[in-house]
């Protein structure tokens, strides 16, 4: 019994303590709640705190701009009227802000605009441009389609006019002679004799009537009346200027190029302008004006800008240009570029020889390849400095040799031609009989074929010569005063000019033998001056229009008037057949 009274205590107190506990364990857990509540409110008293410190200072700013004395009073109404006028400077300076910001976003309003409107015309005017682009490239396609055209037509024409041109010439005559009156200069007057000065017959008596008429008219009282016209292909007066000279000159340069000899020879009294008009002023050692660089130029600068201009226009024909320089002087063949430069002397003697076909070749003559005119013209002028000269009483400097100057065009050798195996042979043919051991350079020249002698030399094939020809001054002893060792020279340059003479009065009658062995002279200006073929030849008379000359002029007139008889064959080469435009 009282064990089970016992045991009913006991799980009462049991379940009693297990209450109490539930409800310990409630309270502990309400007391955290609590906690963390009034953690939640700590932390917003804080905040509120944070905030009322914040507007405290807002209130003291606004005190602030009231003045150093104003001091917010007590009562909120009184710190309001003290705040008002505060308030509303305030809404002033908002209200200017206000204007200037709409203002400046006005301004910077209209400025997007414009940019924008800018933006749209530039992309409007790129449009057009594109557009104006692309009919301009469709165009230039066009443009550039009739340039093809009118170039292959200009080809055509090219081909066309250079057969027309060759028959042009051929109709001419293959020999021409042109006529040049210089002006009267100062040493003309001081060469007279003063008899004559004051004579009433005028200083010039030698005029140009047209461009084909030159006439001699002077009375003098102790002569018989002078009134002679001659007809020429040209006749130059003495105002005429190089350019307008060679202007007729330049079309036999286009017939070197088809492949004929061409030959130019200026012919005439000393002193009466040959070198002047061949070379130019400066070759007898007057300066040319700097503001007339080009003007006075002679034949032969011009011709060596025309020669390599033609070579240009057709690169692929390849021809070569090798030039040799040659005084005839006291019947001696001299190469003047042979010389070494140091000696005073003229260049080695060379002589005439003939060789098959009547060719003449003059043995070791030193060819210099030039690739373009300024080279070909420093070279002849280099070579000029060793020319003879000599101060007579007609003329200060006096040529008293005849210079040649000869510019041979090649072609590269074929291939498979028997030359290029065979140098030794090649060498032979371009060069004529052998060379002797003492000479070896001058035959090659020594620049031109390094080695020379069983060198290997390209067996080339000889396109066709040019020749340009300054004639030594043909001279009346008594006018030109010479005596002693001129006096000789002088005899030699009028024997020579004499045989000239001869053998172009021999190709005028036809006579079955042309004395070209007279002279070297002849000798030499065999290619150039034979008939029966394929040479061209202009001999430009120069003439002096003075009255003291007058029987010189006379002469060197009746020499142009034989020339002008010789009658030659075709040229050869000269109407190529019209070749495919390029
Ligand atoms: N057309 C011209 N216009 C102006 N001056 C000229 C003309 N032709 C020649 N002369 C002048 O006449 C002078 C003689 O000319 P040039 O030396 O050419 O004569 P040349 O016939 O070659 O004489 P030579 O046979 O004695 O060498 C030079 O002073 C030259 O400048």
């Amino acid at each position: 019994m009282r064990a089970a009274t016992g045991g009913r205590w006991g799980r009462f107190w049991e379940q009693r303590a297990r209450q109490l506990q539930r409800q310990v364990q409630a309270r502990e857990e309400w007391i955290v709640d609590l906690e963390t509540e009034n953690a939640a409110l700590h932390l917003r008293l804080a905040q509120y705190q944070g905030a009322a410190g914040q507007s405290g200072g807002a209130s003291a700013g606004l005190c602030s701009l009231g003045g150093p004395r104003a001091r917010l009073p007590r009562s909120p109404h009184a710190a309001l009227l003290r705040l008002r006028p505060v308030i509303q400077a305030l809404k002033q300076d908002i209200k200017a802000l206000q204007a200037s910001f709409l203002e400046v976003f006005r301004n910077f309003w209209d400025h997007l605009q414009t940019g924008l409107s800018e933006v749209a015309e530039g992309v409007q005017r790129a449009q057009l441009q594109h557009q104006a682009l692309l009919s301009w490239r469709s165009k230039a396609g066009h443009l550039e389609r009739c340039l093809q055209e009118a170039d292959s037509r200009y080809q055509l024409e090219k081909q066309r006019r250079k057969v027309l041109h060759n028959r042009l010439v051929e109709l001419k005559g293959n020999i021409r002679v042109h006529c040049r009156i210089r002006p009267l200069l100062p040493f003309d007057k001081e060469s007279e004799d003063p008899a004559s000065q004051n004579s009433s017959v005028p200083a010039e008596v030698v005029h140009a009537v047209d461009d084909e008429t030159v006439l001699v008219k002077c009375d003098r009282a102790t002569h018989p009346p002078i009134n002679n016209t001659y007809s020429f292909e040209r006749v130059y007066g003495p105002a005429e200027s190089q350019q307008v000279e060679f202007g007729d000159v330049c079309p036999l340069l286009t017939s070197l190029l088809d492949g004929c000899n061409v030959g130019i020879m200026a012919y005439g009294q000393t002193g009466c302008g040959k070198s002047c008009t061949m070379l130019g002023p400066q070759s007898t050692g007057e300066p040319v004006p700097p503001w007339q660089p080009h003007s006075d130029l002679g034949v032969l600068p011009r011709a060596a800008g025309e020669l390599f201009g033609l070579i240009s226009e057709n690169p692929s024909r390849s021809l070569k240009v090798d030039v040799s320089i040659v005084e005839v002087y006291n019947n001696n063949i001299f190469d003047l570029l042979a010389k070494d430069g140091r000696t005073a002397a003229s260049g080695p003697k060379r002589e005439v020889l003939t060789a098959q076909e009547a060719k003449q070749e003059v043995c070791l003559l030193t060819r210099e390849p030039v690739h373009s005119a300024a080279e070909f013209t420093a070279l002849a002028a280099g070579s000029l400095q060793l020319r003879a000269e000599l101060a007579t009483s007609v003329h200060a400097i006096s040529s008293r040799s005849h210079l040649t100057i000869t510019a041979t065009l090649t072609t590269a050798p074929a291939r498979g031609s028997p030359g290029a195996h065979h140098p030794r042979a090649a060498e032979q043919q371009a060069n004529g009989p052998q060379q002797p051991e003492g000479s070896r350079r001058s035959a090659s020249g020594g620049r031109a074929w390094p080695g020379a002698l069983g060198a290997q030399r390209p067996a080339e094939q000889v396109h066709a010569k040019l020749q340009l020809v300054d004639l030594a001054g043909s001279e009346c002893v008594g006018v030109s005063g010479v005596t002693g060792s001129a006096l000789r020279e002088t005899s030699f340059i009028n024997r020579s000019l004499a045989a000239l003479a001869d053998v172009l009065g021999a190709l005028a009658e036809r006579r079955g033998h042309v004395p070209y062995g007279n002279s070297k002279l002849t000798h030499f200006l065999q290619d150039a001056t034979r008939g029966g073929g394929d040479a061209k030849l202009l001999v430009i008379l120069c003439v002096s229009p003075c009255r003291k000359h007058v029987a010189e002029t006379l002469r060197c007139l009746g020499f142009g008037a034989r020339a002008r008889q010789v009658q030659r064959g075709q040229a050869r080469g000269g109407s190529p057949a019209p070749r495919k435009p390029r």
